[in-house]
Formats: C-alpha cells, structure tokens, sequence
C-alpha cells in the first residue's frame, strides 16, 4: 500500500486536502485523525507536522509527502521534489528593524533568530559571513524587540507579520518556496506512486487553466486559433448555422480575461470560461 504524508494543520493543511480531494482520495472527517485509510485507491495517509514529513519521506518510512520546499531544505533530507503544487507561495528572508538600513553583510557577528537554522547557516556559509544562529520555533518576528536577536530570518507571505513588528526584509531571497509533492532521492517512486503523481499532476494543471468555448464566425477562425491556440490546436465543430463554427481551447488561466476580450473585439460570440477541475495529457 502507497504511503503519503499530509501537513496535519498550518499554512499548507487545507489546501492540501482539498488538491487531494479533487485528485480523488478520501479526506479525513476529523481534524485530530492522523491516519486515513483509503482502501479504494490502496493509499494510507499520514497527517503529520509539515517540518517532519520530508525527514520521514527520506527515511524511507513514507513513500511521498506534501510539505514546503522551504521545509524539505532546512530538513536536509534526501528527498527530491516530483511536482510543484501552486499554492503556499512564500519568500524565505532576512529582516531587521525598519528604521536600519541593513544588507547581509552587516550580518557579520550578528545574532540571527530562525526556525530554519539549516538555510540560514548553508545561506551565510556561501557568503563566508560569520553569525550567531538562534534557534526558535515560532513567532520568530518577536526576538529582535524582545533583546534576543539583531535581525530575523524567516518566512514571509503576505508581509503583514513583518510590518506589525516594524520590520523590514533585506537581502537576496534564500528560498522562493511553494507547496511541493516529494519523494526519496534513493528511491525511484513505485507504479503507485507515480499513479498518484499523475493524478495530483492532473488537478495541479486543471487549475493553471480554463476552458475556453466560443461561437465565431468561419472568416475570423484564423484570427481565433491564433488568440486560443490551445496546447495542440483547438477543437473546431460545426453549428447548425453554416457560416459560423464552436471552438474549444484549454486558456491559461493567469490573463484569461485578456483573450475574453481579444475574442469579443474580434467579433466572437457567447465567450465562456469554465474551470478545469482535473485532466491528462
Ligand atoms: N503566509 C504564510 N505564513 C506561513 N507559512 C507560509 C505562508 N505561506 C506559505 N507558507 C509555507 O507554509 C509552510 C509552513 O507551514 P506551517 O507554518 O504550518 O508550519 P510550521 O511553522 O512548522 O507549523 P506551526 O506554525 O504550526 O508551528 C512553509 O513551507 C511556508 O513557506
Ligand atoms: O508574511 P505573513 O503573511 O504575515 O506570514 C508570515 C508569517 O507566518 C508564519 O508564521 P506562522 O503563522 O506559521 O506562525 P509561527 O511563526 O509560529 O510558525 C511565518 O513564520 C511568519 O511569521
Ligand atoms: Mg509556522
């Protein structure tokens, strides 16, 4: 039986879930259950702490996992990441106060506060700058006005955590993170696994995309397949009334609206876009 580790709560949990959902498996009912057994499709979920599960998927113990490249780095674990998974978008940065023009190399003898220690020391290890790290586990943003720390490294998303604290963010990017599907880098994934790979895979695209239908009329088909190649060439059938066509072309969903409105100045009519909620190629 496939065995997959799911982020039990945090940032990455719901929508997690729900991406399986969609991909077909069984949710769990209860938010404390840390097992779902989903005979259907031979699987066994493991709802664990987002930070531990590429540390199990590399032992070998779970066979994929759903956690943050962020959290998979620090983890140092020999796992590799199979897919991308368009969600949990985040930054991993230094800040120090907002008042301080700051750069890495006032890091120099400096106390760092983080909960990804691994990154911080690969990160200040590249650049030969010599730092105290301090390890914490949470609410990191707090250490510099409370003495502990002169500057932070940490997880930034929206920013808003870092403006509440009068903190500002400086220096390279160390992690553009994302939610990611791994495995073990030993291991080459079973027929299984690969089958639920495809199948996350599918509903990961499905939501880069839309549907895109429209009526047009048969002198402009060559202006619209231009608008809405699709991935291979869009579907063309014929309407009962003979100098007009029905097209159909998957439209990447990111600027979607533009082509709405480059199809509707062309003179195309009844422009619909649908979700795609899973597909293959
Ligand atoms: N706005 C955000 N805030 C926090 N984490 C985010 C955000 N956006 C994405 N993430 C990602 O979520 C993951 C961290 O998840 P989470 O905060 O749930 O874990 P944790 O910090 O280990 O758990 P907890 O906060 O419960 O102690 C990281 O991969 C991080 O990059
Ligand atoms: O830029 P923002 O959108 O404000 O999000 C970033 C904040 O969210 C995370 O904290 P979390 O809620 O996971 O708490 P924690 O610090 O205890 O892990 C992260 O560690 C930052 O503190
Ligand atoms: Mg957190």
């Amino acid at each position: 039986m496939l065995r997959v580790a799911v982020p039990n709560k945090g940032a990455l949990s719901d929508s997690a879930a729900a991406m399986l959902a969609e991909a077909g498996y069984r949710r769990r009912t209860d938010a404390k259950d840390l097992t779902v057994l989903d005979a259907a499709n031979d699987v066994e979920f493991f709802f664990l702490r987002p930070k531990d599960i590429a540390i199990y998927v590399g032992s070998g113990e779970l066979d994929l996992g759903i956690t943050g490249r962020d959290l998979a780095l620090d983890s140092l674990a020999p796992v590799v990441e199979q897919l991308s998974l368009g969600f949990g978008g985040s930054t991993f940065r230094y800040a120090g106060p907002a008042d301080r023009e700051m750069s890495a190399a006032d890091l120099a003898g400096s106390r760092i506060a983080t909960s990804f220690a691994n990154i911080v020391r690969a990160d200040l290890d590249s650049r030969g700058i010599d730092a105290e790290i301090i390890r914490l586990d949470g609410a990191v943003e707090i250490s510099i006005q409370l003495g502990l720390a002169d500057a932070i490294a940490d997880v930034v998303g929206s920013g808003r955590t870092l403006r509440q604290h009068n903190l500002k963010a400086f220096g390279d990017v160390m992690c553009a993170s994302e939610a990611v599907l791994v495995s073990g880098a030993d291991v080459e994934p079973s027929r299984a696994a690969k089958q639920l790979i495809a199948r996350v895979q599918g509903v990961v695209v499905g939501q880069q995309y839309v549907m895109m239908d429209y009526d047009c009329r048969k002198d402009l088909l060559d202006r619209a397949v231009a608008i809405t190649p699709g991935l291979e060439s869009p579907t063309v059938a014929p309407m009962a009334d003979d100098d007009w066509v029905a097209v159909r072309a998957m439209v990447p969903r990111s600027g979607h609206q533009n082509v709405m409105d480059d199809l509707s100045e062309m003179g195309a009519k009844a422009i619909l876009a649908s979700d795609i909620r899973s597909c293959r190629f």
